[in-house]
C-alpha cells in the first residue's frame, strides 16, 4: 500500500473500506476497497476526514484484509458454519443450521498467538440457532504477509474443525416420574410436564411415560421397559437427595448402567445424575430442574441431543461458569453458565 494525498488520488484504486459515522444516523461504508476515486469523491472523503490514503500496491507476499479474511474463514468453518463477505476487512462467522456449537479452545488460542489475527467468538458446547452470529476474524494490519496464513494452516491440519455446529439427532425418549406423593394421588405431577417442554425444544417423540412410586424395584423396572420399548433417552424425575425415599440414584445403578456423574457442580442442578445404559443416555434430575427456569439439565441436554458422550472431565468442567446467578430476566444460554 502507497500513502497519497486525496488531491492527487483521482483515479487511483483505494486499498481498504472507508467508514463513515454521522452520529443517531449512519455507520457504514462510505468507500469500499477497490473504488476508483473520481473527482466529485474528493469533497466527500475531505469531510470524513481522509486528507491521505492508502492506495492499492499490494508487494509480493502480502495479502489484502478482504482476502486475508475470506482465507481465514475457509480454514476455521467446519460443517454447520458460514461466513458473510468481508466488509471493512472483517467476516462475520454464523451458524448455517441450528444445533450445538462447538469451538476448539485450544486452536482458537493457538491461531490468536500468532499476532495480527483476530478471531473472537461467543462460547462454544452450547445450543445455537440457525443464521445465530458465532463471532468474527480479521486480521490486524491492512496486509499480512501470506507466511502468516500459511502459520494458520500448519496449526489447524489434521485437526477437528476450529468451529463447527454438530446437528440435533431424532430422539425417542421417555419420562419416568418417581414419587409415592405422585403415585398415589396426593400429588398432582408438575414435573413430567417441565421435562416434556424441554424436549419439545427438539425433534424427540415421547415413546414412554410413566409415574412410579419411590421403591427401588419399581423405579429399576421402569427404567429397563422403556429401554425395552426403544427409548434412547430416558429421564428419571424426583428421589435424588439424601432423604431415605429418595431411591433414583440407587435404582438407576441397579440398572447396570455406566455412571457418569452422581452430583455435577453446577446450581442449580447439583444433585443431577448422568449415566449410560448400553450406551442410552439415562437422566436423574432432581427436584431444581421442576421449579428452577435454568439449571445443569439445560446445560447437559444440547451435548445429548447432539449425540455427544459426556465424560466425567465434561461435567467437571462445568464448574467453572457453573453458578447460575438466577437474573430477573433469563437470557440463557446467552451468558456465563454451563461455559468453560
Ligand atoms: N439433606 C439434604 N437435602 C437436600 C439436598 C442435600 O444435599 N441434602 N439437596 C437439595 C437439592 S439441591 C435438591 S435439588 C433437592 C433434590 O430433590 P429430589 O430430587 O430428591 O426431589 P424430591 O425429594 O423427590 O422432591 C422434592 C419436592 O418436590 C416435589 N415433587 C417431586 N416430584 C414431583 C412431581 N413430579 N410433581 C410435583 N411435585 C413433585 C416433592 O413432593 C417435594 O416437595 O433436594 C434438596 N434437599
Ligand atoms: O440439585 Mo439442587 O440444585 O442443587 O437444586
Amino acid at each position: 500500500m502507497e500513502v497519497i494525498k486525496t488531491r492527487d488520488a483521482v483515479g487511483m484504486v483505494i486499498g481498504h473500506d472507508l467508514t463513515e459515522i454521522v452520529p443517531g444516523e449512519f455507520k457504514g461504508v462510505a468507500f469500499k476497497k477497490g473504488h476508483v476515486v473520481r473527482q466529485e469523491d474528493v469533497d466527500h472523503l475531505l469531510r470524513i476526514g481522509k486528507e491521505h490514503l492508502y492506495v492499492m500496491n499490494l508487494k509480493e507476499g502480502e495479502v489484502h484484509e478482504d482476502d486475508a479474511a475470506t482465507l481465514l474463514g475457509k480454514m476455521i468453518c467446519g460443517p454447520g458454519v458460514h461466513f458473510t463477505p468481508p466488509s471493512e476487512g472483517k467476516i462475520n462467522l454464523v451458524a448455517s443450521e441450528t444445533g450445538l456449537l462447538k469451538i476448539n479452545r485450544d486452536l482458537q488460542d493457538e491461531v490468536n498467538d500468532l499476532g495480527d489475527i483476530c478471531l473472537a467468538t461467543i462460547h462454544g458446547n452450547r445450543s445455537i440457532d440457525e443464521k445465530g452470529l458465532i463471532g468474527g476474524c480479521r486480521v490486524i494490519p491492512l496486509t499480512v504477509p501470506q507466511q502468516k496464513l500459511s502459520e494458520v494452516t500448519v496449526i489447524l491440519e489434521n485437526q477437528e474443525p476450529l468451529i463447527q455446529v454438530k446437528p440435533y439427532q431424532p430422539k425417542r425418549a421417555a419420562i419416568i416420574v418417581t414419587g409415592s406423593e405422585v403415585f398415589k394421588g396426593r400429588l398432582e405431577d408438575k414435573f413430567g410436564p417441565v421435562v416434556a417442554e424441554k424436549l419439545a425444544k427438539y425433534d424427540v417423540e415421547l415413546i414412554h411415560r410413566q409415574i412410579v412410586p419411590d421403591e427401588t424395584q419399581c423405579i429399576r423396572q421402569a427404567v429397563e421397559d422403556a429401554k425395552t420399548a426403544g427409548a434412547n433417552l430416558i429421564v428419571v424425575t424426583g428421589g435424588m437427595s439424601v432423604d431415605p425415599d429418595d431411591k433414583t440414584p440407587g435404582a438407576i445403578k441397579q440398572t447396570g448402567a455406566e455412571m457418569v456423574a452422581y452430583g455435577t457442580p453446577v446450581l442449580p442442578g447439583a444433585m443431577l445424575l448422568l449415566a449410560y445404559l448400553d450406551g442410552i443416555p439415562v437422566f436423574g434430575l432432581p427436584g431444581c430442574v421442576m421449579f428452577a427456569h435454568t439449571t445443569a439439565f439445560d446445560i447437559l441436554l444440547p451435548r445429548v441431543m447432539a449425540d455427544e458422550t459426556i465424560t466425567r472431565r465434561d461435567i467437571s468442567r462445568l464448574g467453572h461458569g457453573g453458578q447460575c446467578l438466577k437474573c430477573d430476566t433469563c437470557f440463557f444460554p446467552d451468558c456465563h453458565f454451563g461455559k468453560c
